[in-house]
């Protein structure tokens, strides 16, 4: 018999992400054929979310998490750029996404004519408190489009992916967005990781 895999403790309070997250793992685990190298447990930590780069922000959202934790955890950060205005909002599109809303978000990019959009995912791993954050990161290249599609998650009403035949995240299958997501990118360098490190 197999050894049960490593459980890895994921701080995040986005529900969504942890489901996206399981997800892609068991798609992967499946393709592969091989025992899935670690699950996700997750908890919802309150941490502070530093103003800067997504890196910076990454770095010590996992180490807040870590300490408070006192032991080895991931977190992921979600960042969605917009080409026109030099890569904001960025790291924090979640209070963008609050305020003005889908409508809001397609009304900033109004003036310029590129709509074009990045969405990027920063997963953090920490050994431990104090010990040094290791990020991986996915990026999904796409525009910025009128809402189309289910309202559940953030933004993938208005984020048209180049690689998705014209539908939204919203409007795709959840399967299809788990192999060309942001997300999807990010964690297989996650895996592949956690996967080396057990070997
Ligand atoms: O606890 P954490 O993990 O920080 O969860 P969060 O919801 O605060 O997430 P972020 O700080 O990373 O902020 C990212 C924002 O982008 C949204 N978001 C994240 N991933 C998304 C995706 O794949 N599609 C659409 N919206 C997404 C999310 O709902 C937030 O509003
Ligand atoms: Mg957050």
């Amino acid at each position: 018999m197999s050894p049960s895999p490593r459980s890895i403790l994921f701080v995040t309070g986005n529900a969504n992400k942890l489901k996206e997250v399981r997800a892609i793992l068991l798609a992967s685990t499946e393709a592969s054929g091989a025992p899935a190298p670690f699950t996700v447990e997750s908890q919802d930590l309150d941490l502070p979310e530093i103003q800067g780069t997504t890196q910076e922000v990454a770095k010590a959202k996992v180490s807040a998490a870590a300490q408070a934790i006192g032991g080895p955890c991931i977190t992921e950060d979600t960042a969605l750029g917009f080409e026109a205005l030099g890569g904001l909002p960025g790291p924090f599109i979640k209070y963008f996404m609050k305020e003005v809303g889908h409508e809001g978000l397609n009304n900033m990019l109004a003036g310029f004519p590129s709509k074009r959009a990045t969405a990027i995912c920063t997963f953090a791993y920490s050994a431990g408190p104090g010990s040094e954050p290791i990020l991986f990161e996915g990026r999904t290249e796409g525009k910025i489009v009128p809402a189309r599609g289910p309202t559940h998650f953030g933004w993938d009403p208005v984020f048209e992916p180049e690689e998705s035949d014209g539908q939204t995240y919203a409007e795709m299958d959840g399967a299809e967005k788990n192999k060309i997501s942001h997300r999807y990118r990010a964690l297989e360098k996650l895996r592949k990781f956690l996967t080396e490190q057990e070997a």
